[in-house]
């Protein structure tokens, strides 16, 4: 072996992604060193898309304040890339699950407001092209929040504005957008989404990513019913159908509200980063292997998270990819349908979560080392 490149996502709530690609050089380096890595840190829409993309273009973060998911302030940044006039916005830094302290999960009263907000900051500083990331998310508003915060009315029979979260999508009545910041019409934006699933039904938002979000399985219909209700409203009030688009359903349907109420365009996340940080052209320049990873693989994986996106680049120039993760879940097999040829687990024996969550750097190093010893008996 020559050359490795290492392109992994983060792992939430664990590492960040060039942490997670630089322990795996680290591992590899221990057994060859001659062996050159190249460490290509990646991102879905969800989290670690603003630092991936600050990061690949030589842009810059701004930090600010805005509105958490239960409402309390949060700080959060957004970043300009480095050809100055095109902003990145993170929905997970103001409205991504972490932000919210496990016994306080309820997608039932999370917003994406602060996700509005951070948008709004990015008009402000003249921006009129937006990359807008979104995954990792506490809410299941389908973006009514966001929606609001831009100056779009949602509102219930009386003619109040709806609550925060899917219970406010309960009472939703009729939508005006005569509100809505008019500088949004100037803008380009551009939709990063980390799945590709559709607003409701059995792969829509509620179903598959409610439960993560604290949703107990007698809430989910309930979910499902309010993301449906302001699809109808949305088709009623604003003539457009976004129940099927591919990543309406990412976010808690943050992908349909985007669509319906800023025009923007969903596009899956890992294309848009893989063209930002030219994976293609790292690989182009050939690799005996790709070692990609996130902290969890399963079904999802497969529905347009890192890993799967990795793999098809690769797969273009015949390049083998295995993956490194944290947990292996339920459905994972389904991934080598989607050209990853293998994958591990940095998990050693049986621990705590927490103690692998607050390990990760020197677990995955030491996993990395197993994998190339493993890759190079047959074949030095
Ligand atoms: N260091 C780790 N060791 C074991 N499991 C991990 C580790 N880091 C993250 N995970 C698992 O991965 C899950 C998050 O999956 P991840 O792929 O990072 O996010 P997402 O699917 O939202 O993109 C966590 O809930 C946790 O169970
Ligand atoms: O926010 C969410 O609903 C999901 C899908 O977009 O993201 P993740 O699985 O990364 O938390």
């Amino acid at each position: 072996m020559k050359r490795i490149v290492i392109a992994p996502d983060s792992f939430k709530e664990s590492l960040d992604a060039p942490a997670v690609a630089a322990a795996i050089a680290e591992g590899i380096k221990r057994v060859f060193p001659e062996v050159e890595t190249v460490t290509v840190p990646m991102a879905d829409g969800g989290e670690g898309l603003t630092t991936t993309l600050v990061a690949a273009t030589g842009g810059r973060a701004i930090t600010t304040t805005v509105t958490g998911p239960l409402g309390q302030p949060v700080r959060a940044a957004w970043g300009i890339l480095g050809d100055g006039t095109t902003a990145v916005v993170e929905m997970a830094q103001a409205s991504g699950l972490p932000l919210v302290p496990r016994e306080k999960r309820n997608p039932l009263f999370t917003t994406t407001y602060g996700t509005g907000e951070l948008i709004r900051q990015a008009l402000d500083a003249g921006c009129r092209r937006l990359i807008v990331g979104i995954g990792g998310s506490a809410t299941n508003d389908g973006g009514a929040g966001m929606a609001q915060a831009l100056g779009v009315k949602l509102l219930d029979a009386g003619g109040q504005d709806i609550k925060p979260g899917a219970a406010g999508l309960e009472e939703l009545d009729h939508i005006d957008i005569q509100g809505l910041d008019p500088r949004v019409k100037d803008a380009e934006i551009l939709v990063a989404c980390d799945v590709d699933n559709p607003l409701c039904g059995p792969r829509g938002a509620s179903a598959v990513y409610g439960p993560q979000k604290g949703a107990p399985p007698e809430m989910v219909p309930r979910l499902d019913a309010a993301l449906a209700r302001l699809a109808d409203i949305i088709e009623r009030d604003l003539g457009k159908d976004v129940r099927e688009l591919p990543g309406a359903g990412a976010a808690g349907g943050l992908g349909a509200g985007l669509v319906a109420f800023l025009d923007a365009n969903l596009r899956r996340g890992i294309e848009l980063v893989m063209e930002a940080v030219d994976l293609d052209g790292f690989l182009a320049r050939g690799a005996d292997l790709v070692i990609t990873g996130e902290g969890e693989i399963n079904r999802q994986t497969a529905y347009g998270k890192v890993p799967a996106g990795v793999a098809r680049v690769a797969g273009k120039y015949g390049i083998p990819v295995v993956a490194l993760v944290g947990s292996i879940g339920e459905g994972a097999s389904t991934v080598y349908d989607h050209g990853i040829k293998g994958f591990m687990s940095i998990v050693p024996r049986p621990v705590p979560l927490a103690y692998c969550l607050e390990n990760a750097a020197s677990l995955l190093a030491d996993a990395a080392e197993r994998l190339v010893r493993l890759l190079t008996v047959m074949n030095k």
